[in-house]
């Protein structure tokens, strides 16, 4: 075994923002709720992805304070009133939380005196840990506190993704999936999923294993499930998984190689849920093709996912060379789109075969 303060530390904190986030999903949805900014890239962030970050930077430093993060958001630009409005969101989720699930482990691990969660400053302060280059020395955490935004703002699928990089690789990736049900996607819930869906884990040597989130308030280690990617003989049984965002990933393209590869069914889902579903065996390729090549991928928008679908058996590449991804070369991946898939290798090598001959065909 190994990393287990690290796992445990880092399944508490996701576990809290899981909840944390899900709560706000449905104040926004309720509301329409205006807490919603435009950043300079034109994606939004919300109040929940500023407090999830807090919550999981702070967990983070409170156990391992020399490591590394790099996290999506920062606290540049932003108000006071606006920092307050967050710690107003995180001291009613403590409540709640405390309420629901009374002596839970979480909030043990995730503060201490010498990194409080109690004031403006100190949200600054936790949200910019996160503001880390990057690069291929030492430990690393890398955070997406909300990926899917767009889906979260939808009443969809959005993921809490958190992984640990070690000398430029990944070593542990833990994925909340707060809002994913499977009946919907033809596989079966397990009890208590409901409160606030999934958590989904996995550590180099030691498989991927998902859990339902509740279950994980009170006995750490009793409910997690080992799941693995199905094992295909041809491409024409796969069910593709893709994002639901028509300008993240080149649903065109896409369409012509799910044709040439025979796929005949699909699914499109917000943030890295997909790779849990590869890891569930609910899909078994994930194809996202740049839609401008000089897009480059951020890291937190796969770490977690690279660790949670190799462990499964999976195979994770680029989408134009068949190049496995580097998660030590900075805040982003220096490759061109993502393909990850249910594998063996002679599979996904004929997946990037058509993806790569699509992406080639664009110049001509
Ligand atoms: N032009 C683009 N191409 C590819 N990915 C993009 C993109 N613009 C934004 N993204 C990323 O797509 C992520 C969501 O992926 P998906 O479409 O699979 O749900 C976003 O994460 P956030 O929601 O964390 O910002 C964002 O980082
Ligand atoms: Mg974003
Ligand atoms: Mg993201
Ligand atoms: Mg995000």
């Amino acid at each position: 075994m190994g990393y287990e303060k690290e796992l445990f530390v880092a399944t508490q904190a996701v576990l809290k923002a899981s909840f944390l986030t899900l709560r706000i999903q449905s104040k926004v949805i309720a509301h329409r709720d205006t807490s919603t900014i435009t950043k300079s890239d034109k994606s939004p962030v919300t109040i929940g992805d500023y407090a999830a970050q807090s919550i999981i930077i702070n967990a983070i430093k409170a156990n391992f304070p020399e490591d590394k993060i790099v996290g999506e958001e920062t606290s540049e630009g932003l108000e006071d009133a606006f920092v307050s409005e967050i710690l107003n969101e995180i001291r009613e989720n403590d409540q709640v939380f405390e309420n629901e699930y009374p002596g839970q482990q979480a909030s043990r691990v995730l503060a201490n005196e010498i990194f409080p969660l109690k004031t403006i400053r100190d949200v600054r302060t936790v949200i910019d840990f996160g503001d880390y280059e990057g690069g291929d020395k030492g430990r690393v955490w890398c955070l997406d506190p909300i990926d899917g935004t767009k889906g979260f703002l939808r009443g969809e699928q959005f993921a809490v993704c958190l992984a640990l990089i070690v000398d430029g690789a990944t070593q542990l990736g833990v994925i909340g999936c707060p809002n994913l049900s499977l009946g919907q996607y033809g596989g079966e819930d397990l009890p208590g999923y409901e409160r606030f869906g999934y958590v989904f884990r996995a550590a180099r040597g030691q498989g991927t294993s998902f859990a339902p989130a509740a279950s994980l308030t009170t006995a750490a280690e009793a409910h997690w499930t080992r799941i693995h990617a199905r094992k295909l003989d041809s491409t024409n049984e796969m069910v593709s998984l893709e994002g639901a965002e028509r300008s993240h990933s080149s649903h065109e393209e896409q369409s012509v190689i799910k044709n040439r590869l025979g796929i005949r069914k699909s699914l499109h889902l917000d943030s890295q849920v997909k790779y849990c579903m590869l890891a569930l065996g609910l899909g078994d390729v994930y194809l996202r093709l740049p839609v401008r090549m000089d897009y480059q991928e951020k890291i937190w928008d796969h770490a977690a996912g690279n660790v949670i679908v190799e462990e499964a058996g999976g195979v994770h590449s680029d989408s134009l060379d068949n190049v496995p991804l580097n998660f030590g070369r900075g805040r982003t991946l220096h490759t061109k789109g993502v393909i990850a898939s249910s594998g063996p290798p002679e599979l996904h090598r004929l997946i990037l075969s058509a993806s790569g001959e699509v992406l080639r065909s664009r110049d001509r």
